[in-house]
């Protein structure tokens, strides 16, 4: 069984293209392959499987074995190993990769001497709150809401990119210990399916700091999808312009949120580690 461990901005998969399906013990399979001193070690597994509607499809699986919707830096991964590894012609400049949450995402990448340089990513609308997430809340859309945790309350943002992310702006998003303030949020009652936990500072109308708490994977340097929620929340909260500079523990993210299509596109890097087989006896994906 091959596998290729990619990363983008250091959140990090190990993604799989010899699949028809979804394998049946799929969420047993990820905790032990994720896992980062028994397995391969990444924050999902990735499968590239046949799609009807675009050229591939992808499923990915968080490190704790549920299945997300949607992963922006998945997907900028997905489509740097499918030009690398040359399973899409190499004129190709733009492929179209499936997503459960988001539907057809088209993709563009940027090349460098033959080497996928960047990646362009349509993510698709977002979408508020109430619309899209389960919520224990009466509100069809939720913009700088009061949630409080451990004795402290803070304002939140709630959008959906096919996944959902709660936004929460705060003075230093930098020094602040998501690993103490994300559990309680991600497993908060007013979100009965969890959600990503996003810690925000916007330094400027087009450059914001980010941490994050991610849902089913705990505190991951990068996260793609919060990203882009970020720079959305920050518009609906009037403190940033619709393109700028998410800056995460693993590097910077370019998010623009459309007004002529209210699409946002997400452009940034995703490099492949390294490739590996997995012996069958370590690997028993039915
Ligand atoms: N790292 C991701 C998001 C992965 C899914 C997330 N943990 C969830 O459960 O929704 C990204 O780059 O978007």
């Amino acid at each position: 069984m091959n596998f290729t461990k990619m990363q983008g901005l250091g959140n990090d998969f190990i993604v799989l293209a010899d699949f028809d399906a979804l394998p049946a013990d799929v969420s047993e399979q990820a905790v032990r392959l994720c896992d980062r001193h028994f397995g391969i070690g990444a924050d999902g597994l990735v499968f590239l499987l046949p799609s009807s509607q675009a050229d591939y499809m992808m499923r990915i699986i968080n490190s704790d074995g549920t299945e997300p919707e949607q992963c922006g830096n998945a997907i900028r991964c997905a489509a740097t190993y499918l030009y690398e590894s040359g399973l899409v012609d190499a004129s190709v400049r733009e492929i179209t990769i499936e997503t459960i949450g988001a539907g057809v995402q088209s993709v563009q990448l940027e090349l460098d001497n033959g080497r996928v340089d960047r990646v362009r990513v349509d993510m698709g609308e977002p979408v508020l709150q109430g619309l899209s997430i389960p919520t224990t809340l009466d509100a069809d859309s939720v913009v700088d809401q009061p949630i409080s945790t451990g004795g402290q309350e803070f304002l939140f943002t709630a959008v959906s990119m096919g996944n959902p992310h709660c936004v929460i702006f705060v003075d230093d998003a930098v020094s602040l210990d998501v690993g103490v303030l994300g559990p309680p949020l991600e497993k908060h009652p007013f979100f009965p399916n969890k959600i990503n936990v996003e810690f925000a500072t916007a330094h400027r109308r087009d450059f914001a700091d980010m941490r994050v708490w991610e849902r089913g994977a705990g505190p991951t340097l990068a996260c793609g999808t919060g990203a882009c929620a970020t720079l959305v929340a920050g518009v609906l909260t009037g403190r940033m312009d619709r393109r700028a500079i998410v800056a995460l523990a693993g590097g910077e993210l370019m998010i623009e949120w459309s007004e002529a299509d209210n699409r946002v596109y997400m452009t940034g890097p995703a490099r492949q580690v390294f490739t590996g087989t997995l012996p069958q006896t370590n690997f028993i994906l039915k």
